[in-house]
This record gives C-alpha cells, sequence and structure tokens, in this order.
C-alpha cells in the first residue's frame, strides 16, 4: 500500500498542504522543527486515529484553529481510495471514503496500515509497562480493527469499576452491601470484555515472538536469534488458559478471591491493564530483563527489533504496511544505518525524516522533500 497525495489543512504546522507522493522511498529534509514529522504523523494519523506522540487530539490542530483534516489518496492493490478525516478536539472526529461519511470515525481502522520508528521507540523497552501495553494493542487494532471497540469497552468498564470499588470501600453497612452488589455486574462486564483482550494479547505475542528473534539478530551486532525474548506477563496466574472462555473464568475467578484487597485499595487489581510483556535478553541460563540492565545500544536494538517484528508480521499477513522512519538514523551509528536501510528498502512506501541529507542511507535515496518555512519542495 502506498499514499500517492497527502492534503492537510490546519494539522500541526501546516495551514494548507498538498504532496504528491509515490512508491518507494521519499525523504523529509529541513533544519529542526520546519515540519518533517509532522507531516508523517499525519499519515499515521490516518492508520491508527491517534498520534506516535501526543495521547489528545488537541496539539495536533494548528494553533489558534479549532478543526484539522488530514486527507490521502491511497493505492491499495492497484485500487485507489481518498481517505479523509476531520479532528475536532472536544467533540467526535469525522471520517469520509471517497467523500462518504462513515457512521463513525473509528471505521477508518485498519485501512491504512503504517509502521512508524521514532526516538520516542526507546520507551517502548524503557518506559512504564503501558507503554509496552499499548504497543501490543495497536498492533492489535492494525490488524483487528473490532478490537478498538473491545479495548474502549474494556477502559470504559475500568472506569466504572474503579470509582464503584472507592465508593463501596468507603461504604458501612447496606450501602457498602448494595454497592458491593452492584459491582458482581462489573465484574462479568471487566472478565468479559478483559478476556477478549487477554486472548487477543497472548496469541499476538506467539506470532511476533518468532519474527522478534529474527530482528533482534539481524540489528545487534553478533547477537543470535535466541538472544532477545518476550513473554506475556498476566496479573493473575492464567493456569494455561489461552481461549476466552477460560480467561473469562479465570478472571472472575481472580476478582473474587482479591474482593476485600480491591475494596481497601479501591482500584482494579486483575486485568489486563495490569499486565506486563516482559523483554529480555541473554542465554538461556542467563536471562536479564532489558529495562534497567541492558546498555543504551542494545535498548536501542531491542526497540528497532520490536518494530521490524511488527513489520514483518503485518507483511506476512499479506500487505506491506508504509513504514515511517521519523528521525531514527540520526541515533544509529552507520553500520546500523546500513542493516536498517537494506531490510527495509524493498516496502512499497518507506518515507523517512532527516535533518540532513547525508543521515539518510545510500540504499532510501529516493525522492527528496526539502521541508522548511511552512513549505515542502520537491528538490530535483
Ligand atoms: N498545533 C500546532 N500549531 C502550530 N504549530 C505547531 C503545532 N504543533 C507543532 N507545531 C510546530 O511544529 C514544529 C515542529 O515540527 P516537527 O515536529 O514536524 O519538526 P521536525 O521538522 O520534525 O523537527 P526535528 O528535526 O527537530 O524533529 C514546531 O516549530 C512546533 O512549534
Amino acid at each position: 500500500m502506498h499514499v500517492a497525495h497527502l492534503t492537510l489543512h490546519d494539522f500541526r504546522s501546516y495551514a494548507d498542504l498538498d504532496v504528491a507522493l509515490g512508491p518507494g522511498a521519499t525523504a523529509f529534509i529541513g533544519r529542526n522543527g520546519q515540519g518533517k514529522t509532522n507531516l508523517v504523523e499525519a499519515i499515521d494519523y490516518l492508520s491508527r486515529l491517534g498520534s506516535h506522540r501526543v495521547s489528545s487530539d488537541a496539539p495536533l490542530v494548528r494553533a489558534g484553529t479549532d478543526q484539522a483534516i488530514v486527507r490521502a489518496a491511497v493505492v491499495k492493490d492497484g485500487r485507489t481510495a481518498t481517505l479523509e478525516v476531520e479532528l475536532n478536539p472536544g467533540r467526535s472526529n469525522r471520517a469520509r471514503i471517497n467523500r462518504s461519511p462513515l457512521p463513525k470515525a473509528r471505521e477508518l481502522l485498519g485501512i491504512v496500515r503504517t509502521v512508524v520508528f521514532s526516538p520516542e521507540d526507546l520507551t517502548l523497552v524503557k518506559g512504564d509497562p503501558s507503554d509496552r501495553r499499548r504497543f501490543l494493542d495497536d498492533l492489535l487494532v492494525l490488524r483487528t480493527p473490532r478490537l478498538a471497540g473491545v479495548r474502549s469497552d474494556y477502559d470504559r468498564v475500568l472506569k466504572q469499576r474503579n470509582s464503584l470499588l472507592k465508593t463501596a470501600g468507603l461504604a458501612r453497612g447496606s450501602a457498602r452491601d448494595g454497592a458491593i452488589s452492584t459491582l458482581g455486574v462489573w465484574d462479568a462486564h471487566l472478565a468479559r470484555t478483559g478476556a477478549e483482550l487477554l486472548e487477543a494479547r497472548l496469541a499476538l505475542v506467539d506470532q511476533l515472538r518468532p519474527y522478534l528473534g529474527k530482528a533482534y539478530e539481524t540489528v545487534a551486532r553478533g547477537a543470535t536469534r535466541d538472544d532477545a525474548e518476550m513473554d506475556y506477563v498476566a496479573s493473575l496466574d492464567l493456569a494455561g488458559a489461552t481461549d476466552r472462555a477460560a480467561l473469562t473464568d479465570r478472571l472472575l475467578a481472580e476478582v473474587e478471591a482479591r474482593r476485600s484487597d480491591e475494596l481497601d485499595r479501591g482500584i482494579s487489581l486483575v486485568g489486563p491493564h495490569r499486565d506486563e510483556l516482559r523483554l529480555t535478553l541473554g542465554s538461556a541460563d542467563a536471562r536479564l530483563p532489558v529495562r534497567g540492565y541492558a546498555s543504551h545500544g542494545e535498548s536501542w536494538s531491542f526497540a528497532l527489533a520490536l518494530r521490524l517484528a511488527s513489520y514483518d508480521l503485518l507483511r506476512a499477513d499479506g500487505d506491506d504496511p508504509i513504514l515511517i522512519l521519523d528521525d531514527v538514523f540520526a541515533e544509529l551509528d552507520t553500520e546500523r544505518r546500513h542493516q536498517l536501510a537494506d531490510l527495509v528498502s524493498g516496502a512499497e512506501q518507506v518515507l523517512v525524516t532527516a535533518a540532513v541529507a547525508a543521515d539518510v542511507p545510500e540504499a532510501l535515496a529516493g525522492v527528496r522533500y526539502l521541508v522548511g518555512g511552512g513549505e515542502v519542495v520537491r528538490d530535483d
């Protein structure tokens, strides 16, 4: 798949922008703060209806305006569709395909698939467990857009349940009994939506694992494919359960077992919101967590390997995702720059941003645009 044309209106620093793009490699070159990332962020937005840099839409709308528009002509299997999303912070976003409005913007998910490599990726390995959970869930939604609904249902249930736990924990007598009996309904919702998310995450980690080993071997000097490992560590003993029905039962049983703890603390202690994707490095007899132990270079290699593994998995699904390499080459030494460039140069579309042209490896020297002063000009 590739984006053939991108139009922005009041998105980030761009009042109006029109850029023609093509398959192969395209590099956006410009000094810091000129709007290179803003441009690729807009394409990524079409893929996930979110940004890899911020968690809300407000910063994506040009300061002083209240609506942004991202429109792209997307070519997939030789057919072109025009996708458009209208960002309305504080109100519902709207989406259109070939000018026809979609009932919900969320229905746009899954059409454009991107994999973004960026300096922020270091948080995948060094950040909190929530960063790794988000990594898994974003990939899940790219592959199975329906799971966006499951994830937001789960978040909603969690919020309601937490507020009920707080109320029940503070109440006494019949008020407490009443709150606890209502809790039963939310336990069931939590177990049902939680199990669906958990089932999908467990399957994803199993599918991703072989790609991770291979990717780490490629990006880390002297590594073998057994060095990098990932394991899903649930907040409860799953007792070998992997399917939804068994996971629902496990979640319900654990929620009951921890009832008094939850009431004391006023929060939900069991469920996929407490799980961790454990990343480790080393040989079978000496395995260490990446977080807190790995060197800077190893951490970077691991983060790159996670992205490459996602790319390979999406590719194995049968559709070549758009690759976005945002400011990553400046972080890598020459050998790894070339390695990464060689690995991705066969992708249908690779979009690269860099402050200086010399940072872009030869293998990705395709079309070049200069970004500066609010303009994006082709450099022929
Ligand atoms: N909502 C917004 N409204 C107006 N300007 C914005 C908005 N969001 C970001 N900007 C501006 O966009 C610029 C940042 O652009 P961007 O992040 O694309 O830079 P870049 O070219 O990728 O730079 P670097 O090489 O440093 O990563 C900043 O000058 C910032 O002030």
